[in-house]
């Protein structure tokens, strides 16, 4: 088991009795003449969302900033919970986790600043470059074990997100992916509701046990991970196409599952299913999955689907000859490769000639 690297734990702002103290607590009161508008780029059940510059105090330009307004004249309620948000964003500190430059709280329009995510929306940046030659399996393998990472972080602060979809991952001009949308009161859209009694749950991306009784944990945050993926390796495929809520629900309680998507990986799949395990007791934690995502980006051939897999030796002449060699251990001992010895033997490949045909 992995060592938690942060000791912090999450604070749900709803337990202080004056929310505003939370905001103070958590986010950095921001001067608004620091802040320009520059356009408006999209619009939340609060106001408008834009795009705009920060400036810094030790930074000589100004940084590009996204920046969620509230409508003015909203009631303390709404006032409440649209900071909410900055009061849990603020509690964190992570590169996969979308980060708070502050608020402006003291004046006229209240606004959260965060980092700009130059190319948006996870599912919409899928859908727009598909068979872009930019995102092949191991980019995609990539934007999956920062989603995972930055999950890692969360569940280790004790943080259960609920709402894990690839629509609610940022991407910014490095393809570095962040999770976002921290409301509690957060805006899941229409489409993806299903109310029950406990408020709206985005039905397809949610473990059977948080559906039937509501048990919202870091196990059921994995399961929704592994639909993401699915969405990943999709391209922005919609999880169960056009399915009704109901069909999808009657369909995992049957055991149904996603099937494969086009070209994925054996490797991927089998993850997929293991983080949608009926027991979400024998779900993987998110610091197994970014251990393996993180193996996966190391030895990417792990990543052709095996039908295509074909590897083939070229021996590099001051290389000693392996036709001779017949273990592994022995070859990957003589390219001084000790560290990926692991890799073979777990998976079951011991004698060279299980891996390689020799011409
Ligand atoms: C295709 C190019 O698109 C670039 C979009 C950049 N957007 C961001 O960086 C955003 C960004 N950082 N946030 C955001 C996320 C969490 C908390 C606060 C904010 Cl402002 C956004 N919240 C949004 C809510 C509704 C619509 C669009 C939104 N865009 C962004």
């Amino acid at each position: 088991p992995s060592l938690s690297t942060t000791s912090k734990t999450y604070v749900d702002p709803h337990t202080y009795e004056d929310p505003t103290k939370a905001v103070n607590d958590f986010a950095h009161e921001l001067d608004p003449n620091l802040i320009v508008i520059e356009s408006v780029i999209g619009g939340g059940e609060f106001g408008d969302v834009c795009r705009g510059k920060l400036r810094k105090a030790n930074m000589m330009k100004d940084i590009p900033v996204a920046i969620k307004t509230l409508k003015a004249g909203a009631i303390e309620k709404t006032r409440l919970d649209f900071l909410s948000e900055a009061s849990i964003m603020g509690q964190f500190d992570d590169e996969n986790v979308i980060y708070l430059e502050g608020v402006v709280t003291k004046h006229q329009p209240i606004m959260i600043i965060t980092e700009y995510m130059e190319n948006g929306s996870l599912d919409t940046y899928l859908r727009t470059n598909e068979g872009n030659k930019c995102l092949d399996t191991l980019q995609l393998t990539r934007m999956l074990r920062g989603i995972a990472s930055g999950m890692k972080y969360l569940s280790e602060m004790k943080y259960v997100h609920r709402d894990l979809a690839a629509r609610n991952i940022l991407v910014n001009k490095d393809l570095i992916c962040k999770v976002a949308d921290f409301g509690l009161s957060r805006e899941i859209d229409e489409a993806e509701s299903y109310t029950t009694k406990g408020g709206k749950i985005p039905i397809r991306w949610t473990a059977m046990e948080a559906i039937d009784y509501r048990k919202f944990t870091s196990a059921s945050d994995v399961w929704s991970f592994g639909v993401l993926c699915w969405e990943v390796v999709s391209f922005g495929e919609r999880p169960y196409w056009n399915w009704s809520n109901q069909d999808v629900i009657k369909a995992v309680k049957k055991s149904f599952r996603l099937p494969p998507p086009m070209g994925c990986s054996d490797l991927l799949y089998k993850l997929m299913l293991a983080c949608w395990n009926e027991n979400h007791l024998q779900r993987p934690k998110f610091s197994e999955i970014v251990q393996q995502l993180t193996q996966f980006i190391l030895v990417p051939s792990g990543l052709i689907p095996l039908a295509k897999q074909k590897l083939v030796f070229v021996n590099h002449p001051d290389e000693p000859n392996i036709a001779q060699l017949t273990s592994i251990i022995d070859w990957l001992h003589n390219l001084q490769l000790d560290r990926f010895i692991h890799l073979f033997t777990n998976n079951g490949y011991t004698n060279l000639s299980q891996i390689c045909h020799f011409n």
